[in-house]
């Protein structure tokens, strides 16, 4: 049967099914036991990640039309490929292998790829201990301070892992700086002193105009200090040759292949800022975290398969049941960010209007993807996300441990808020328990009726849940990890090419045409008439 056949029976399926309850499927006292995954892990007797979606509207028959479209688009097989290190990004004829970095070595790939990811991780975790053991120092003593200069792939990934992992932090206080806006660097700078702050340029291809901008303004600022910046400078990136242009040592540049996307790069050493954070050894365990998910990927059946269960369902919401967004709700405050690199990872991956072949996609590409940590996101969005029109499929992520032992009492509450969101989602309120609630605080006639109406739940809107026993390194790179294959694992079934992002370059081109007609009297007749109109009002300010 064709793949285009294999969709037509979801699309058949869901037409069957779609206004049933999903509460009434839990009728099967089975059903949260088969319509869920768990996987223990190696670190710590109660360590699991657990991926529940049993809260969605799939039934046995569902979830097998789902697997059986995995298996004809060759998920298996283009997961082999990825991972013995085929050119499987077709569109710039790369290799895709930022698995690698964590130690998953397939036999079939060049030894000197392996070897050299292998040094370079030594060589990162020998520099971060001497800069951590004030070895490697500034001007003016030990190192207090990081910056890491970067965007996208070279800055999302650090910032959201080193504020995943607080409680491990014992080296320098590190900073993101990203944004061209000069706001960014000129606030990330106040209270730093030049002569004791690191200084990291994260570029894959040391271009970026952004990074360049602000790296040459912190050089600036510690030249205008006194301090020879390029004595406290690091370079991380593929383009060895422009940093050493900076005057940076080739022993404080670390390079990695061009296989390594920079959306999947911060297992290499784009996370050189989270190891100088909280130690080569903890960072060890990130990277462990991230191989055991890889290993479950590579070996478990698909129908166990969290990257392809949480993949499928994926599918299953946006192109079957034509949901347009995803909801990503970290009851976690220390996963605030995980949106946002998921925004990247998932949108930079799989929003794309053509297949790999480069004919038309034949139906709607990835989702928008969006969020806020719970319980914050309960007092601004989650209205919408109750009794809005449109049903946004959530996914909830929670920790049964935090790290505070003395505020366990804030740990219940989240948990139970956490859970509750799903189970209110799934079971809503009905009119006639609505007009019973009114009636109890003593409305009548018309007036209890449109009481009544505004609150109603109508319910049925689908959530998974990811439950984990606490966010330790270890647990963050099995989730990472589990991210990033399940992004994998549907542009696969989409047929698109996930790992290039041709979308980001005419924008780019504009802006630097743009730029030379901000000075005053500059010919700008070529633009449109908005552009014009906004020009006029900007230029010269
Ligand atoms: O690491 P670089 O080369 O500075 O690129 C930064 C980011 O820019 C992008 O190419 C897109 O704008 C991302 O894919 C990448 O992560």
């Amino acid at each position: 049967m064709s793949i285009e056949a294999k969709w037509k029976l979801l699309e058949d399926h869901h037409a069957r099914v779609r206004d049933r309850s999903i509460l009434s499927l839990f009728d099967d006292p089975d059903r949260a036991a088969r319509f869920s995954a768990c996987l223990s892990c190696a670190d710590g007797d109660d360590g699991f990640l657990l991926l529940d979606y049993s809260k969605t509207n799939l039934d046995d028959q569902g979830f097998a039309l789902l697997m059986g479209l995995a298996r004809a688009a060759s998920v298996e097989d283009r997961r082999d490929a990825m991972f013995a290190g085929q050119p499987i990004n077709e569109t710039e004829g790369r290799a895709v292998l930022h698995t690698m970095l964590r130690g998953q070595a397939d036999p079939a790939l060049p030894l000197e790829w392996v070897r050299d990811a292998q040094q370079t991780r030594a060589r990162m975790a020998e520099f971060a201990s001497r800069v951590r053991a004030g070895q490697f120092a500034g001007m003016g003593g030990a190192f207090t301070d990081v910056i890491n200069i970067g965007i996208g792939g070279s800055d999302l990934g650090p910032v959201m892992a080193t504020l995943a992992l607080r409680p491990y932090h014992d080296g320098p206080r590190t900073h993101f700086i990203s944004n061209v806006d000069g706001a960014h660097v000129a606030d990330t700078l106040q209270g730093l002193n030049p002569a004791t702050t690191l200084v990291i340029i994260a570029s894959k291809t040391f271009t970026t105009i952004e990074t360049m901008t602000n790296a040459a303004t912190v050089r600036d600022w510690m030249q205008a200090a006194g301090v020879d910046a390029a004595a406290q400078m690091v370079a991380v990136s593929s383009a060895g040759d422009r940093a050493a242009e900076w005057g940076i040592p080739p022993e404080r540049v670390f390079g990695f292949g061009d296989f390594i996307g920079g959306r999947y790069s911060v297992w290499g050493p784009v996370g050189l800022s989270l190891m100088l954070a909280v130690g080569p050894e903890d960072f060890g365990a990130f990277l462990d975290g991230a191989a055991m998910m890889d290993r479950h990927f590579r070996t478990a059946p698909l129908e166990d398969n969290l990257p392809v269960l949480l993949a499928m369902v994926g599918v299953w919401h946006a192109q079957i049941c034509g949901h347009a967004t995803r909801a990503v709700l970290p009851y976690d405050q220390r996963l605030s960010r995980l949106p946002a690199y998921l925004q990247q990872l998932e949108m930079e991956s799989n929003g794309k209007r053509v297949a790999m072949d480069g004919t038309d996609l034949p139906r709607d590409s990835g989702p928008v993807v969006w969020g806020e940590p719970g319980t914050n996101g309960q007092h601004a969005f989650y209205q919408m996300i109750h009794q809005g029109t449109r049903p946004i499929p959530c996914e909830f992520l929670i920790a049964a441990r935090g790290h505070e032992p003395a505020l366990a009492h804030h740990h219940k509450l989240l948990i139970s808020n956490c859970l509750a969101q799903s189970e209110a989602l799934m079971r809503g309120r009905s009119l006639e328990r609505a007009r019973a609630l009114m009636a109890a605080r003593g409305l009548v006639g018309e007036d209890l009726e449109r009481h009544a109406r505004h609150r109603v739940f109508a319910g049925n809107r689908p959530s998974v849940t990811m439950a984990y026993h606490q966010l330790t390194p270890f647990m963050l790179g099995m989730i990472l990890a589990l991210y990033e294959h399940r992004v994998f694992v549907e542009g696969v079934v989409l047929g698109i090419n996930s790992f290039d992002q041709w979308g980001v370059e005419l924008g780019k081109e504009l802006a630097l045409k743009l730029e030379p007609l901000l000075t005053p009297g500059a010919d700008d007749s070529g633009k449109d008439g908005s552009t014009r109109l906004l020009l006029g009002r900007l230029r010269g300010a």
